[in-house]
């Protein structure tokens, strides 16, 4: 299960950010282009893991959309995007995020107190930026029901247990100056 995207994790280049290793994936970074068919792999997967009995599908800005998109056109669900502008609308939530090579910062609109959502994202890697999302959406009053984040790099998910959340990650890599390799896949137990 997964083939094409563990496929593609191992082919992945590897570039320095500073010290850090970053590996450039089409899913992560829509570089060089990104495969239809790896896209509807993980978000057919995700649909079959996931509670799917939600509100909306909410992921981050920007490369969380690609998969979280088509997993809301293949389920009806609607699509909550968080974004990295302000929009001044009431009720907008403000958040910092930061992860291994940046710092920034996010806004919520369109979720009230009371919606169930799970959240997709593309990788998890320090935590940071899961971990400010979900305090954030707990503040709201919104009702966390699955985060999924297709890649997972490093150890900071377990942040995400502090509030209660235990993140499906569907492939865990580890990146090197060398390359990538597979650790996990999720539901390989
Ligand atoms: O676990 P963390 O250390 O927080 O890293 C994970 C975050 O890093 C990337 O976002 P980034 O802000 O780089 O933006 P992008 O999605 O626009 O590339 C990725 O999309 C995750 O949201
Ligand atoms: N593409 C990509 N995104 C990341 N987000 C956090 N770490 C990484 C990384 O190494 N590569």
């Amino acid at each position: 299960m997964l083939e094409r995207l563990k496929d593609s994790l191992i082919r992945s280049p590897i570039i320095k950010r500073g010290e850090y290793n970053y590996f450039i994936h089409p899913i992560s970074d829509g570089v060089p282009s990104i495969d239809p068919h790896l896209v509807e792999e993980i978000s057919d997967y995700i649909s079959e893991i996931a509670d799917m009995n939600v509100d909306t599908i909410l992921t981050v800005e920007a490369m969380g959309i690609p998969v979280a998109n088509a997993l809301s056109l293949k389920t009806g669900i609607p699509l909550t995007i968080v974004r990295k502008r302000p929009y001044f609308l009431e009720g907008e939530v403000e958040l910092s995020q930061s992860t291994g090579y940046s710092k920034g910062v996010l806004y919520i609109n369109g979720l009230k107190k009371g919606d169930r959502i799970i959240i997709v994202d593309d990788v998890i890697s320090t935590g940071g930026t899961l971990l400010a999302l979900v305090k954030a959406l707990q503040t709201i009053g919104v009702e966390v029901m699955d985060v999924i984040s297709v890649i997972g790099r490093g150890d900071g998910y377990l942040k995400l247990r502090e509030l209660g959340v235990e993140p499906k990650i569907l492939v865990t890599i580890d990146v090197g100056e060398k390359g990538v390799e597979i650790k996990n896949v999720f539901g390989n137990q």
